[in-house]
């Protein structure tokens, strides 16, 4: 009787060891995989040592969250700044191709914690007008971001404006320059159809203004 439960214990505890083991190599595995999940640029080594306890994500929450106050007017630009948040000037331009999946590109590059987007094309390299409200007038633009993170924009007539690229590297000669480009039919017929659309909307609006007199 005896020694029928101690095989009967013995037995549970082989279970239970297992059970555990088992456990231990799930979670070893699941934490290596984890590890391989990392940024393929890890942003930690761009902002150092007072960054690293910052960063990424509940500091990013944080930031979006508070600029979201900022835009209802809750939050004043003294406590924006309060918290390191600055407007830059970009380090990189996405610069075309028109229709070419520009935007798609934009937001597939700010999902990285390191990215911010200015979320509107500025037109300030190929607008002369916007251009001689200085460059002042275009940081003003940009979007908050920390000192370590990369302002990026969009603008595709960047990529078709004679004067475009002289004053670009003006404001900065070794800014990244970047071009996403598309089947040149696909993106003519794209292009076309979006022309027209607009134009058909303009003659519609004028129409209906005519009526009006
Ligand atoms: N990943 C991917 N692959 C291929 N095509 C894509 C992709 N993402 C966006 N798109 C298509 O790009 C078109 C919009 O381009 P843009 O954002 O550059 O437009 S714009 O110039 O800013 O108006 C628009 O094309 P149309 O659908 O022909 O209008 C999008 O469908």
């Amino acid at each position: 009787m005896l020694f029928k439960q101690q095989v009967w214990l013995r037995q549970k505890l082989l279970v239970l060891g297992s059970l555990a083991v088992g456990s231990l190599l799930y979670l070893v595995a699941r934490v290596g995989s984890l590890d391989r999940l990392q940024p393929i640029c890890p942003i930690e080594g761009r902002f150092g040592a007072r960054g690293q306890a910052e960063f990424p994500l509940r500091a990013l929450q944080f930031k979006r969250g508070l600029l979201h106050e900022f835009r209802k007017g809750n939050v004043s630009k003294e406590q924006v700044r309060l918290h390191d948040l600055v407007q830059q000037l970009p380090k990189a331009i996405i610069i075309g191709v028109r229709k070419g999946g520009t935007r798609a590109l934009l937001e597939m590059l700010n999902l990285h914690p390191a990215v911010v987007k200015a979320s509107q094309e500025i037109h300030f390299f190929d607008n002369d007008e916007n251009y001689a409200k200085g460059i002042e007038w275009y940081r003003k633009k940009m979007p908050f971001s920390y000192p370590q993170q990369i302002t990026i924009e969009k603008s595709p007539a960047y990529f078709i404006t004679e004067e475009v690229p002289e004053r670009i590297y003006k404001m900065n000669s070794s800014i990244k320059l970047l071009i996403i480009v598309r089947e040149p039919t696909t993106r003519a017929i794209s292009d076309y159809t979006q022309v027209l659309e607009g134009k058909e909307g303009r003659i519609k609006l004028i129409t209906s203004l005519r009526s009006w007199q």
